[in-house]
C-alpha cells in the first residue's frame, strides 16, 4: 500500500516527540536493567534470539486450533531450552545458573512464547522447590536431569476443592514402613489436582503437595518428587490419571490439567526432605517452622512482582505511542485535530501508569533484596524475619498485579476501538497479567495475610515488643512526632500515608478489639472485620512502594535531568495516590481539605509537565518492537499501515466469498425467492 499523508503525520507526530525529550533515556534504560553491562547482554541476547527464524511464527496464534496453539508455543519453547544448552556464548550472557529461569521470565521470554510457555512451571517452581525444599542429595538427584530438560515438572497444589486453603488439600501420602513408599491417592472428586501448569501434556513429574500420613497421624502439605508419565512413551503411569483442564481466559497454551491418583506408590526419598523427614521406620522430624514447606510460593511471588512490571511497561509503551500518532476531535473548533495525548483525561489515564511502572520496580527490588537476605539467613538457622518476607511479598504481588492489570485495562481502553483488536497485543496483555491477580495466592487473601501481620505487630508494640523495619511505624511515638505535616514536599507526603496507615490500623484493631470483648469469638469478629483489614493492607503496601520509590529516585546513578524526570514521576504516583483515596489521609487528619486542593491543582501541573517526555519515557524502556508485538505500539508509528496488513491476514480474508456463505446465508436470504 502506499504511504498516506496520514501515515507520515504519525511517523512525524512521533519523532516530534523523542526531539522534546528533557533527559537522557540511556540512563533510565541502565537503572531498570541494573547496569550499563546488564543493557547491553539484555540487547545482545534480543538480537540472538529474536534473528533465530525458529521464533517467528507462521500465522497469529488466534488463527489457530487449540491444538496448534499449544504445538507452536512447545515447539518455541524446547527451541528456547535447545539453544540454551547448546550455545555457550548465550549461556555466559545470561549467567548460567539462573539462566534459562531468567531468560523465560524475561520480556524476550514471554514474546516469543505468546499465550503461555508450557514449560514455564518447570523452570519457575519445579526446580525451585527441589532447590528450596530438597536436601543437597536430593537436589543432585534432580537438578541436572531438570536443567538439561530430560524431565519436565510442574507443580501440581492446588485442588477442585481447595486452592487458597492449603490445610484443606485431601490429596494424601501415606507412608508405607513395610515398602518403604509413600502411598498417593485422590479420595475425593474435589482433591483432584486442577490447573497446575505444564501438567496437561507437557510436564512427566511434579512436585505435589499432599497431606503427610505416618504412624496414623497427618502432618500437613508436604511436597514429594512425583512422576506422572513413562520417560519412554511419555503415557501416564498406571494409578495416574492426567488429562488438560480445557480454555481458559488467557494463558491457553499453558496445559494447565488436572491429575489425580490411585494408591500410586512412590520411595520414601521423594518427599523433599530439607526442612521435614520420614525416617524408614516411619519416624516423623519436624522442621523448624511449618510454613517452610511454603518456600517456593514466596519465591515465585517475588517473581510474580517483575513479571508484572514488564507486562504493565509493555502496555503503556503501546498506548503512550499510540496517543501521540492518533489524532481525534477538536480541542479548539476549527483547528487541526490534537493527539489525543494532549487532552487532560487521557494524561491521567497513562502517566500515572508510566509512573506506577517505576514504583512497581523499585518496590520488587526492595522485595528482591529481602527474599536474598532471608533465605541467607534461614539456611543459617534464623528464622526472624521469614513473617517479614511472607507479608512483604503477599503484599507486594497483590498490589503489583492489580495495579498492573488494572493499568493494562486501563491502557487499552485509552487506545479506544483499536485497543480492542487482538492485533494491539493490549488483549493478550492484559488477559495474561489479569491472571496474576488469582495465582500463586488469590488477592483478597494475600492482603488478609498482611492484615494479619499489622495486627499482630500492632499488639505486640503495645506490650513493648520491638518491631520488625517493615511494621516499626506502628510502634507508638511521643504525640510530637504525630504533629502534622506543614510543607506538602515529598518527604511530607511519604509521612502522610504513615500517619493515614497507622490511624487505619489503630481503628480496625480497636474495633476488633471491641467486638472481642463483646463476646465475639476472634475468628468471627476477624471476618466481620475484613474489609477495612485488607484495606489496611492495601495502604500499608502502598506506603512501602511510595517509599521506596523514592529513596530509588534519590539514590539512583543519573544526571540532575534524569532525576528530575524520574522525581516528577516519584511526585506524580504520591499525589495521585493520595487523591485517589484522599478519605483515609483526610479521616486520618494527615492532611486536610486544603492540602488536597493543593494537591489537585498540583496534579494538573504534574501532567503537563510530564506530557512532553511521556513518549521518552517509554521509549526508555528500551522495548524491542517484536516483544511488543502491536500495531498500534511500533516504535516508528506507522499505526494504520501495519493494521491493515494485519488484517489482511484473516483467514476469512482469504476468499472474497467464504463458503458459510453458500451453506448458511444464501439459502436463508434467497428462502422467499
Ligand atoms: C527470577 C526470574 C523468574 C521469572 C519468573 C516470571 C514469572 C512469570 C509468571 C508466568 C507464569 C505463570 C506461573 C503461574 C504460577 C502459578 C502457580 C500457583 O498458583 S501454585 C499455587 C499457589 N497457591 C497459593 O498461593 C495458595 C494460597 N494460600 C496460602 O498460601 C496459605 O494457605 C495461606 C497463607 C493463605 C494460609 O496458610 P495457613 O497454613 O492456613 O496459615 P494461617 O493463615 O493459619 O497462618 C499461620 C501462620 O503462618 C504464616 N504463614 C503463612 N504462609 C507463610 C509463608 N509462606 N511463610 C511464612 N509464614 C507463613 C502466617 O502469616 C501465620 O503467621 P502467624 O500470624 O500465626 O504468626
Ligand atoms: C492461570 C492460572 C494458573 C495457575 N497455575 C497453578 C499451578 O501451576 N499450580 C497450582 O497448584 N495452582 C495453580 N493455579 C491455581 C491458583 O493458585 C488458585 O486458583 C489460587 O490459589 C486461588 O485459589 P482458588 O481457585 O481455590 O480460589 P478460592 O480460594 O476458592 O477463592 C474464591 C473466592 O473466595 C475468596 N476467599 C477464599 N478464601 C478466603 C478467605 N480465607 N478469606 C476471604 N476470602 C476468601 C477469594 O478472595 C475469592 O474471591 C493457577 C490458577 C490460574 C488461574
Amino acid at each position: 500500500m502506499a504511504k498516506t499523508s496520514e501515515n507520515h503525520q504519525c511517523m512525524d507526530d512521533l519523532k516530534a516527540e523523542r526531539e522534546r525529550c528533557s533527559f537522557n533515556k540511556h540512563e533510565i534504560t541502565t537503572l531498570l536493567d541494573g547496569g550499563e553491562d546488564k543493557t547491553k547482554q539484555r540487547r545482545k541476547i534480543e538480537k540472538v534470539f529474536l534473528s533465530d527464524p525458529e521464533f517467528l511464527d507462521a500465522t497469529r496464534p488466534e488463527y489457530l486450533s487449540h491444538e496448534d496453539r499449544y504445538a507452536n508455543e512447545l515447539r518455541k519453547a524446547c527451541h528456547m531450552i535447545r539453544k540454551f544448552n547448546e550455545d555457550e556464548e548465550i549461556q555466559q550472557l545470561v549467567g548460567q545458573m539462573d539462566g534459562i529461569r531468567t531468560l523465560m521470565g524475561s520480556g524476550l521470554g514471554v514474546a516469543l512464547t505468546k499465550d503461555g510457555n508450557p514449560l514455564a512451571l518447570h523452570f519457575i517452581m519445579f526446580m525451585p522447590s527441589i532447590m528450596g525444599q530438597g536436601t543437597v542429595e536430593q537436589q543432585g538427584e534432580w537438578m541436572g536431569r531438570a536443567w538439561s530438560g530430560e524431565i519436565i515438572g510442574t507443580y501440581a497444589q492446588t485442588e477442585l476443592g481447595h486452592g487458597t486453603f492449603l490445610r484443606g488439600l485431601e490429596t494424601t501420602a501415606t507412608y508405607d514402613p513395610s515398602t518403604e513408599e509413600f502411598v498417593l491417592h485422590s479420595p475425593t472428586i474435589t482433591s483432584t489436582k486442577w490447573w497446575p501448569g505444564g501438567l496437561g501434556k507437557t510436564a512427566n513429574y511434579a512436585v505435589v503437595m499432599a497431606q503427610l500420613y505416618t504412624r496414623g497421624r497427618c502432618h500437613g502439605p508436604h511436597p514429594f518428587i512425583v512422576q506422572l508419565r513413562d520417560e519412554e512413551t511419555h503415557q501416564s503411569l498406571p494409578g495416574v490419571t492426567l488429562g488438560e483442564i480445557g480454555p481458559r481466559l488467557g494463558m491457553n497454551t499453558n496445559d494447565n490439567g488436572f491429575l489425580c491418583f490411585s494408591h500410586h506408590r512412590i520411595p520414601r526419598t521423594h518427599l523433599l526432605m530439607k526442612h521435614s523427614q520420614v525416617l524408614q521406620d516411619g519416624t516423623y522430624v519436624r522442621p523448624a517452622n511449618d510454613k517452610l514447606a511454603y518456600g517456593t510460593m514466596v519465591f515465585v511471588r517475588v517473581a510474580i512482582c517483575f513479571d508484572t512490571y514488564r507486562q504493565l511497561q509493555r502496555a503503556v509503551t503501546i498506548a503512550t505511542r499510540y496517543s501521540a500518532i492518533r489524532r481525534q476531535s477538536e480541542l479548539v473548533p476549527g483547528q487541526p485535530e490534537p493527539q489525543i495525548l494532549e487532552y487532560q483525561t487521557q494524561q491521567y489515564k497513562i502517566l500515572p501508569l508510566i509512573a506506577t511502572v517505576f514504583g512497581i520496580h523499585f518496590a520488587a527490588q526492595s522485595v528482591w533484596q529481602t527474599y536474598n537476605d532471608v533465605t541467607g539467613s534461614i539456611h543459617d538457622g534464623n528464622l526472624d524475619l521469614l513473617p517479614e518476607l511472607h507479608t512483604l511479598s503477599c503484599g507486594l504481588k497483590a498490589l503489583s498485579s492489580s495495579d498492573a492489570a488494572n493499568g493494562v485495562e486501563t491502557c487499552r481502553l485509552s487506545c479506544g476501538g483499536h485497543g480492542y483488536l487482538a492485533s494491539s497485543n493490549l488483549p493478550r496483555i492484559y488477559t495474561t497479567t489479569t491472571a496474576a491477580i488469582t495465582y500463586e495466592g488469590e488477592n483478597t487473601v494475600m492482603w488478609l495475610q498482611v492484615a494479619r501481620y499489622l495486627i499482630k505487630s500492632f499488639r505486640e508494640a503495645r506490650q513493648g515488643h520491638r518491631l520488625h523495619h517493615s511494621v516499626s511505624y506502628l510502634t507508638p511515638r511521643p504525640a510530637s512526632t504525630h504533629a502534622l505535616q506543614t510543607n506538602l514536599s515529598n518527604a511530607a507526603l511519604v509521612e502522610a500515608f504513615r500517619v493515614a496507615v497507622s490511624h487505619l490500623v489503630g481503628e480496625v484493631a480497636a474495633r476488633l478489639q471491641g467486638q472481642c470483648d463483646s463476646g465475639m469469638v476472634f475468628e468471627h469478629a476477624w471476618n466481620a472485620c475484613s474489609v477495612q483489614l485488607a484495606r489496611c493492607a492495601q495502604v500499608h503496601i502502598r506506603y512501602f512502594t511510595c517509599e521506596e520509590f523514592l529513596s530509588g529516585v534519590e539514590k539512583a546513578e543519573v544526571s540532575e535531568a534524569t532525576r528530575g524526570v524520574l522525581m516528577r514521576l516519584c511526585r506524580l504516583y504520591l499525589v495521585f495516590h493520595i487523591i485517589g483515596n484522599q478519605g483515609d489521609f483526610l479521616r486520618s487528619g494527615a492532611l486536610t481539605p486544603s492540602d488536597m486542593t493543593t494537591l489537585e491543582e498540583e496534579l494538573a501541573t504534574l501532567l503537563a509537565a510530564l506530557r512532553p517526555d511521556a513518549v521518552s519515557l517509554v521509549d526508555s524502556f528500551d522495548i524491542h518492537d517484536r516483544i511488543l508485538d502491536s500495531t498500534l505500539g511500533c516504535w516508528d508509528g506507522n499505526v494504520y499501515e501495519r493494521m491493515f496488513e494485519e488484517a489482511k491476514k484473516s483467514p476469512l480474508n482469504q476468499k472474497d466469498v467464504p463458503d458459510a456463505y453458500y451453506k448458511y446465508l444464501r439459502p436463508l436470504m434467497k428462502a422467499s425467492l
